[in-house]
């Protein structure tokens, strides 16, 4: 191949280009994103008696322990509490345990702050301690604190918060928090306890903020915005189960939780203000989702919608309102941030191409036409097809989703060059490579869908990548999906990035996400166009305020190409290249976390020079020009 590259950018590259799609999906937030440690610490929207009521919570030393339903509850938004009996002849720590999500990753440098409600239901004589610890798998003390309890003055409910610095790091993740009395002390003794909590250091050591880890490494490609809080997971199985704004901010005694629409229960204290502020702390701007009438279960009428659009204009007011002129703005400003947060981007629902005919005939006009009334500032995503059905007002702004196989993103990687310039921009709000089976994509790993992402995918989620640059004059913002998982307990694959309590494993298609997000540039460059059958593309952008050249090439073929390039303007001869490149089945995972890594090296650059793209992979070089 000979490309030549033009001196003269064609457009902008938006600073939105590259960012992340995120939902509560796979434990990607309870358990995942949000640093809370403890499984099912409040109880919530479970059934007092059940055995998933007692979910992740265990009896320590003989203690008899049940949810119930509280009579007098903690809060009216956490209804349940834990009841601990003490047996009569207890000796030794008797009390809870919580295996927390899929273990608890207890580090010798870390402070946790851990914290619970408690009372007794009835007057009590008890005078003695209450020992929050963490305890390993062998049964040793890894960190405990006591604090001392009166019964008699205890009748109330009463939040105790203590620090554990552990003694040493725990060899693996098997460890339990527990809170525990001494048997003899308090011996016949019953105690309720409710929401518990345990917090390791946070990312930016924010309040109720992110685990460390993952967010690092969301932070680390410089991402340009955040789109929430769904997905699926913002419909709601029932048009009560759906995302509510409201129930997700403030105190989280207040936050009553909600089925969300994986099949576990979202504690929602990764909320709407935890969302804004990370969002802040990691350099993005939101593209925020509103509820737009579609549940799983059922749609709201036209003629019930009033309330459901006001719902969203709070929503909006939040984020972004004036708070003498709106109460939602003046919760914000009383959470702490009088300020309003950056919001340009407002997406209606989520993948309505499953509800097309009520989106047609009211929903999409009667949220877009009240909100855009409300913020003539703001712009408005719709989410069917693109122009099917024509939707009234018509949206200037489409999110268009992808699930598809490697050479589906190959074949595709000019799909926006024949999209009329007419207004329009689009963000590519999912797309991933997920099976190499086109006739059953959403299928089992048995039939072609990928556990984790395999360079062939990233090879061709690059080569398509470079259609979204090419054409970011129309794309503003793409972003693969979905983003996190646990490995220890998911509904989707494949992921960006996985994780267990104590590691995170980045995925071929995470480094490609990364390398191209990190080298967007400022400006695109148009060059000879690749062979829009072809396996081979590339793109060419330069950021004149750093005075570099960012080339990225996608070779998604099984066959090493060349490429000589042909520049315009004199750039000095040290380049350097990053490669990701392996085998076309190769994954990183859990067992072999780095079987595939980005390599840098440097190379003789100058106005012309030739790159060998290896087979199956993704590549950026950096040019300095003068
Ligand atoms: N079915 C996908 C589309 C939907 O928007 C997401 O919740 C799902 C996984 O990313």
């Amino acid at each position: 191949f000979t490309v030549v590259v033009n001196g003269t950018a064609s457009h902008p590259v938006p600073e939105t280009l590259f960012g992340y799609m995120f939902e509560d999906i796979n434990f990607s937030g309870d358990g995942g994103l949000y640093a809370e440690m403890l499984m099912n610490r409040a109880f919530q929207q479970v059934v007092p008696g059940t055995s998933s009521a007692l979910q992740a919570w265990s009896a320590v030393n003989g203690a008899e322990i049940s949810v119930v339903n509280s009579t007098s509850p903690v809060s009216s938004a956490l209804p349940n509490s834990l009841e601990v009996t003490i047996p009569s002849t207890a000796s030794g720590a008797v009390g809870v345990a919580n295996s927390g999500y899929f273990g608890i990753n207890v580090q010798e440098s870390w402070t946790y702050n851990a914290s619970f409600f408690f009372k007794f239901p009835s007057g009590s004589k008890f005078n003695g301690k209450v020992t929050a610890s963490l305890v390993g798998l062998d049964g040793s003390t890894l960190a405990s604190s006591s604090v001392d309890v009166r019964g008699a003055s205890s009748t109330k409910w009463t939040e105790f918060f203590v620090h554990l610095k552990p003694s040493k790091t725990a060899p693996n993740t098997n460890n339990t928090f527990t809170v525990t009395f001494d048997g003899k002390e308090a011996a016949g003794e019953t105690i309720h306890f409710a929401m518990f909590s345990l917090f390791p250091p946070t990312f930016k050591g924010r309040a109720n903020g992110m685990r460390m880890d993952v967010a690092q490494a969301l932070a680390d490609t410089k991402p340009g915005f955040w789109r929430f809080p769904g997905g699926n997971n913002l419909e709601g199985q029932t048009i009560p189960q759906r995302w509510i704004w409201n129930n997700t901010v403030g105190p989280l005694v207040d936050r009553p939780g909600r089925l969300g629409d994986w099949g576990y229960i979202n504690t929602d204290g990764l909320g709407l203000k935890d969302y804004l502020d990370f969002i802040v702390d990691a350099g993005m701007q939101p593209i925020m989702a509103v509820w737009a009438g579609y549940s799983f279960g059922g749609t709201v009428d036209a003629a019930d919608i009033g309330p459901y659009v006001q719902e969203a204009i709070d929503q909006i007011n939040f984020v972004i309102g004036d708070p003498s002129k709106s109460a939602a703005a003046a919760l914000r400003a009383s959470l702490g941030h009088p300020e309003p947060y950056e919001l340009h981007y407002v997406e209606i629902g989520n993948e309505d191409f499953f509800a097309t005919d009520t989106y047609l005939d009211y929903r999409w006009a009667d949220f877009v036409g009240n909100l855009s009334a409300a913020f003539p500032q703001l712009n408005f995503l719709a989410t069917t097809m693109t122009f099917d059905p024509v939707l009234t007002p018509g949206p200037k702004f489409y999110d268009v989703h992808v699930y598809n196989t490697p050479s589906w993103f190959v074949e595709n990687a000019f799909v926006y060059d024949g999209f009329e310039r007419n207004g329009t921009k689009y963000f590519e709000g999912e797309y991933a490579a997920i099976s190499t089976n086109a006739n059953d994509l959403f299928g089992t790993p048995a039939d072609g869908r990928f556990n984790f992402p395999e360079m062939q995918g990233s090879a061709g989620e690059a080569a398509f990548m470079t259609g979204l640059e090419r054409n970011s004059d129309i794309v503003f913002a793409a972003s693969y999906a979905p983003t996190l998982q646990n490995v220890a307990n998911f509904q989707w694959t494949p992921n960006l990035i996985g994780y267990d309590a104590e590691n995170v494993f980045l995925s071929t298609s995470y480094y490609v996400q990364k390398m191209f997000s990190i080298n967007k540039g400022e400006e695109y460059l148009p060059s000879t166009l690749p062979d829009a059958t072809g396996v081979v593309h590339w793109s060419v952008v330069r950021s004149p305020s750093t005075k570099q050249v960012f080339i990225k090439v996608a070779n998604a073929g099984a066959d090493a190409a060349s490429i000589a390039f042909a520049l315009p303007f004199v750039v000095s001869t040290e380049g350097s290249m990053e490669v990701l490149t392996g085998a076309m089945g190769a994954s990183n995972t859990p067992q072999a976390p780095n079987t595939v890594v980005p390599k840098t090296l440097n190379f003789k650059a100058g106005k012309s020079f030739t790159f060998d793209a290896p087979a199956f992979s993704a590549s950026v070089l950096t040019l300095k020009t003068e």
